[in-house]
């Protein structure tokens, strides 16, 4: 997943739009870009690197404008070192557009060559995000009748779009002269919301939180096929432009990937992972009695409200047992295992004192790769612990994700074919507990009843939009993999992009 906004206002928007950028950051930390527009011109300015190291301030004088884009980018297609592929993305027939996406298409190789036989229309990366943008493109040219552009001719060319493109897409686009164009795929996967303030700004972006943080008020979801159109003069028009759409969104952003303190899809994702929390309690019960836990400690920051609630229920004390270093990022969108394995041990100390002794319980969201846990159960053992058990809010990951979350291979999965025995052993703690599908399922569906379901796939292997065959996550997992191999010596970390 990556984060995304989209901004049409009376004033300048550079700001506004790095504003929320910073507070999207933990969607996509490897590449920021922003682009505005000024008098059908635009100006755009991206790179590789969190936010506040791509933008210095002569970046942000050169991008005037009352309109523009932004995204951070997690990369889940093509190469995370290309600077190339950060977004957004520019073509300049018709009219010009710039486009930003949070997902992933799994049929991007197939659109790449038709888009070049059919279209004519030239690919210069590996992202899918750029054929995203030349199909919308190449949409818009046939839709539009008049001299010039109308809503319903975008809103045509988006429902070409969706016969055509396939996978997960939260999309803004900006088209000049124009204005500002958002769409969400018809199963709603990745999550897209707007809002407005006084003055007259419209905002869609990826969660509320960068709506609010920035002096917003939350209006509403973009639903899932939806097409929303915000003129220059913040008009917005919309309009369904799918079949069959219905609301699955991924799982996994409640799980991990959001930031508590948003609202997405109507859920809370706080009160989904106090909910969490309470499942996993009964969980836990079944296999450790709570008088053999002395204490539960979270692995920060994700599986926090989680593990306070199951402490809570089981009577038990909840105490902070690891220090997170501000200034490391996110572990699990870092490309490449092994600048993911330096970084828990550079993120995450430990409180000896609340492990000398005792028989501790720790909670973490989830459990992937096995990173994490293999760290952490190691240093609560360093740190004197008698007896580890670990426990998961989120079920085994056991599938590949093809939809925007960069675990695109089986193999790289420490759950994919082992049975929980087997994982307990490789992770080295005493007891292992994992949230049951169902249990997740229900825990955050039942905080929003309209939802049709969710995308759950690395943990049921049911693909949403079930049109995934093993050929396509052999293809999709082998392109990033080649991209992996590329990455284990990025050294980001040590040196902090600076030089711009
Ligand atoms: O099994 P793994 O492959 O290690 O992945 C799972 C871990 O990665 C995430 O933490 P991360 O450090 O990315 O972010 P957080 O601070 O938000 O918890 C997640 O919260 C787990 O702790
Ligand atoms: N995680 C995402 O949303 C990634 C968007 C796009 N697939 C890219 O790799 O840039
Ligand atoms: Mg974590």
């Amino acid at each position: 997943m990556c984060g995304i906004v989209g901004v049409v206002s009376n004033a300048p928007v550079n700001q506004l739009i790095y504003d929320t950028l910073l507070l999207l950051q933990h969607r996509g930390q490897d590449a920021a870009g922003i682009v505005t527009q000024q008098e059908r011109k635009f100006f755009m300015h991206k790179a590789k690197g969190m936010v506040r190291d791509v933008f210095r301030t002569r970046d942000m004088r050169s991008l005037p404008g009352n309109c523009g884009l932004g995204q951070v980018r997690y990369p889940t297609a093509g190469n995370a070192f290309s600077e190339e592929e950060a977004q957004p993305f520019y073509v300049n027939a018709p009219f010009g557009i710039v486009l930003v996406h949070n997902g992933n298409l799994t049929n991007a190789h197939a659109l790449k060559s038709e888009l070049f036989v059919t279209d004519h229309r030239h690919i210069n990366t590996e992202s899918d995000s750029e054929v995203l943008l030349n199909v919308l493109a190449h949409e818009i040219e046939r839709t539009t009748r008049g001299a010039d552009l109308q809503p319903q001719d975008l809103f045509d060319a988006v429902r070409n779009v969706h016969k055509r493109v396939k996978g997960s897409y939260a999309v803004i686009a900006l088209i000049a002269g124009h204005g500002v164009l958002a769409f969400r795929d018809p199963f709603g996967i990745r999550p897209l919301c707007m809002g407005r303030n006084d003055e007259g700004n419209v905002v869609v972006a990826s969660e509320s939180v960068a709506l609010e943080g920035t002096g917003h008020l939350f209006d509403r979801n973009v639903n899932p096929g939806e097409a929303v159109f915000i003129d220059l003069q913040g008009k917005v028009h919309a309009q369904q432009c799918a079949d069959a759409p219905s609301l699955n969104p991924c799982i996994f952003e409640f799980v991990y990937l959001a930031r508590p303190d948003s609202v997405m899809d109507g859920i809370s994702v706080y009160q989904a992972r106090l909910n969490l929390g309470e499942t996993l309690a009964k969980r836990v019960v079944s296999t450790v009695p709570p008088n053999e836990i002395d204490v539960v400690i979270p692995i920060p920051e994700s599986s926090r409200p989680s593990a306070a609630q199951l402490a809570q229920l089981l009577g038990l004390p909840y105490r902070e047992g690891f220090v997170k270093n501000r200034y490391v990022g996110r572990t699990f969108i870092m490309p490449g295992q092994a600048v993911r394995k330096k970084s828990v041990r550079q993120k995450l100390n430990v409180i000896a004192s609340e492990f000398k002794g005792r028989n501790v319980l720790l909670v973490d969201d989830s459990i992937v790769r096995g990173t994490t846990s293999r760290e952490i159960v190691q240093m609560a053992r360093d740190a004197g612990a008698r007896k580890v058990y670990m426990a998961s809010a989120a079920p085994p990951v056991r599938f590949p994700n093809v939809y925007g979350i960069d675990m695109p291979t089986p193999n790289e999965l420490v759950a994919h074919n082992r049975t929980v025995e087997e994982i307990r052993e490789i992770i080295g703690c005493d007891a292992l507990i994992y949230q049951d599908v169902d249990a997740m399922k229900k825990a955050i569906g039942s905080l929003n009843k309209n939802l049709a379901g969710f995308d759950a796939s690395c943990f049921d292997g049911v693909y949403v939009t079930g049109d995934i065959t093993d050929a396509d996550i052999t293809r999709l997992g082998a392109s990033r993999v080649g991209g992996e191999e590329g990455m284990e010596d990025n050294s980001r970390l040590a040196l902090p992009n600076h030089e711009n």
